[in-house]
């Protein structure tokens, strides 16, 4: 399975998300992250594609939770991605878009859960809240609904 990251600044009561530019959920607005490269831990990945899609360094950064996905209507093992979720309490620089991403800040009590991945409203409130989670989702109709999920909170990370 594809092992991958999301690493989430909140600074200020916004959250720093970008509108993605290519690459599964293109035009979605997602948390910064991307696939592990081989021999990299995902901690050691998160900070990469933080810089990487928006050439700034994250501070502060900590593990939250965790969470496999797949699509209903294709093979569970030919598509589907483990996602080690992070939080950051700042950044060093101002993000700048690139060819990967354009930066949004969004409130944290007013995000537009309608223009991001469907699984996102389930878990990303315990986030904001500091908790730890795990969690399965299985998406349908190419990731425009949800299935089924199952989530547990206060996991230690
Ligand atoms: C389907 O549900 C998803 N939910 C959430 N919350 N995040 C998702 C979902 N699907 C993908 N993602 C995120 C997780 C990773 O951060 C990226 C992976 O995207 P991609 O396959 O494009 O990986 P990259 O490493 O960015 O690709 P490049 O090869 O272009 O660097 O999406």
């Amino acid at each position: 399975m594809n092992e991958s990251t999301l690493c989430h600044p909140i600074v200020d009561g916004e959250l720093l998300l970008i509108r993605k530019q290519r690459g599964l959920g293109e035009g979605n607005l997602v948390g910064p992250g991307g696939k592990l490269e081989a021999g990299e831990t995902p901690f050691e990945a998160a900070r990469r594609e933080v810089r990487e899609e928006l050439r700034v360094e994250p501070t502060g950064v900590e593990k939250c939770g965790e969470f496999g996905f797949h699509f209903r209507d294709d093979a569970p093992e030919e598509d589907s991605m483990y996602v080690h979720v992070f939080t950051a309490d700042g950044i060093e620089g101002n993000p700048e878009a690139t060819e990967e991403a354009i930066p949004e800040w969004h409130a944290v009590d007013d995000l537009p859960y309608d223009e991001m991945w469907v699984d996102d409203r389930i878990w990303m409130p315990h986030m904001l809240d500091g908790e730890t989670f795990t969690g399965t989702f299985v998406l349908t109709d190419e990731g425009g609904a949800m299935h089924s999920y199952e989530m547990e909170l206060g996991v230690d990370m």
